[in-house]
C-alpha cells in the first residue's frame, strides 16, 4: 500500500485565497489594509529567499509589506529602535524578525522587544504562555499549518497517539500543545530519548523536526500512521552542478510505503508556514480593530 501524498502547497493556496477575501472584506468594510512587517538582519542567502518569498505573498493577498533590511553589524540598540516604531506604527499589524540573526544578537531578546499582540510568529512568551494555558494567542506559523493540514486528513483527533521529535519554541512544543489541545496523548521526543524508533512506532500521527536528512526510516512508522514532515535540509543536487536540492526528516520513499499518509519535502509543510504567517497578521489586524476574526484560520 502507498500512503496519500499531502498537498502542502495546494492546500497552502486554499488558506491564502481565505486570507484575501477577508482582507478585501477588511478594506471594503473599515477601510484598512493588515500590515506585515518583515525584518532581516545581514545577507544569509536562505533568508533572503523566505523574505522574498514572504513580501510577494503578503502583496498578493492584498496586505501592506513593509521589509526592512538592517546590515549584519547593527546594533542592539538601533534594531530595538526599528522594533519599537514598528510597534507602535498603526499600519503595521504584524512583525516578523527573520530568523537566525547575526550571534552579537539575542534571539530572546529580540523576541521580547516585540509587542506580543504584533508577535506573528507566536514566539514571545506571552504568546506561549497563552498556547499552553489553552488561552487565545498568536500561534507559530509551522505548527498552525501543520494542525490544518491534521485538522484536514483526519476526521477524529481526539484520542491518538501524537509523537512530535524536536522540542524547540518555535516549533516542536507549540506543536505538542496544539496536539494536546486536539486531545492527543502527546510525545514529545529530542537528542536524548531512549529508544527513539520504538517510541515512533507507537505514534498514529508522527511529526518530525529534526534537521537530520531521512532520519526517519520505515520500521519506524505504524502502518497508516499519518506522517508530517517538518525538516529541512538542503543539499548539493546529485545531478544539477551549482543547484541545490531539499531533504526532509523522512526517508520519504520508504516510509511513504508504509504510512497512510505524509507529506512531501517541498510542497508540504513548507507553504504553509508562509500561508500561516498572513493568516497570523489577519488574525492580529481584527483583533486589533475589535472585529470579527476569520473562521478555521486559528488554532
Ligand atoms: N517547513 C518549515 O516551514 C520549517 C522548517 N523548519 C525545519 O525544521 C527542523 C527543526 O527546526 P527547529 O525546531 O527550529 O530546530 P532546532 O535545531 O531548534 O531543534 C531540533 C530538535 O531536534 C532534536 N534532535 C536533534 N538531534 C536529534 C536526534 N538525533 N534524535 C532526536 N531528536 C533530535 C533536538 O533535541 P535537543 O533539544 O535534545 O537538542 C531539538 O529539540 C529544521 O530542519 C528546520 O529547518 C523549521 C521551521 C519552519
Ligand atoms: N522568525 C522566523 N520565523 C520562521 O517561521 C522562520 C524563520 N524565522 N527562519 C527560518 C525558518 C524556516 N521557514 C520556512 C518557511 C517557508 C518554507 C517554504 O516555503 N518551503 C518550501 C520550499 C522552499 C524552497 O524551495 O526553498 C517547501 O518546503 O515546499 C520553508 C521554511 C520559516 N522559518
Amino acid at each position: 500500500m502507498s500512503a496519500r501524498i499531502i498537498d502542502g502547497k495546494a492546500f497552502a493556496a486554499t488558506v491564502r485565497g481565505k486570507v484575501a477575501d477577508h482582507v478585501a472584506r477588511l478594506k471594503s468594510d473599515h477601510g484598512i489594509t493588515p500590515g506585515l512587517a518583515v525584518v532581516l538582519v545581514g545577507e544569509d542567502p536562505a533568508s533572503e529567499v523566505y523574505v522574498a518569498a514572504k513580501h510577494k505573498q503578503t502583496v498578493e493577498v492584498g496586505m501592506a509589506s513593509f521589509e526592512h533590511k538592517l546590515p549584519a553589524d547593527v546594533s542592539e540598540a538601533d534594531l530595538f529602535a526599528l522594533i519599537d516604531q514598528l510597534n507602535a506604527d498603526p499600519n503595521v499589524h504584524g512583525i516578523l524578525c527573520q530568523f537566525p540573526v547575526p550571534d552579537h544578537l539575542d534571539e530572546r531578546a529580540v523576541v521580547a522587544r516585540i509587542d506580543p499582540a504584533k508577535d506573528v510568529d507566536g514566539l514571545s512568551v506571552v504568546n506561549a504562555g497563552l498556547l499552553a494555558s489553552g488561552e487565545k494567542g498568536l500561534v507559530s506559523c509551522t505548527p498552525l499549518g501543520c494542525l490544518m493540514l491534521l485538522r484536514d486528513q483526519i476526521d477524529a483527533m481526539s484520542g491518538l497517539d501524537a509523537v512530535v521529535i524536536g522540542r524547540s519554541n518555535l516549533f516542536g512544543k507549540p506543536m505538542a500543545q496544539l496536539l494536546l489541545q486536539e486531545n492527543c496523548t502527546v510525545t514529545i521526543a529530542h537528542s536524548r530519548t531512549k529508544d527513539l524508533a520504538a517510541v515512533c512506532r507507537r505514534a498514529d500521527i508522527l511529526v518530525a523536526a529534526v534537521g537530520r536528512a531521512e532520519m526517519v526510516k520505515a520500521d519506524w512508522v505504524k502502518p497508516g500512521a499519518t506522517v508530517i514532515d517538518v525538516g529541512i535540509t538542503r543539499i548539493p543536487h546529485p545531478d544539477r552542478p551549482g543547484a541545490t536540492k531539499l531533504l526532509g526528516d523522512v526517508d520519504f520513499a520508504q516510509v511513504s510505503k508504509v504510512a497512510g499518509a505524509i507529506t512531501p519535502v517541498p510542497g508540504g509543510v513548507g507553504p504553509m508556514t508562509i500561508a500561516c504567517l498572513l493568516a497570523n497578521t489577519l488574525t492580529a489586524c481584527c483583533r486589533a480593530l475589535g472585529v470579527t476574526e476569520p473562521e478555521g484560520l486559528t488554532a
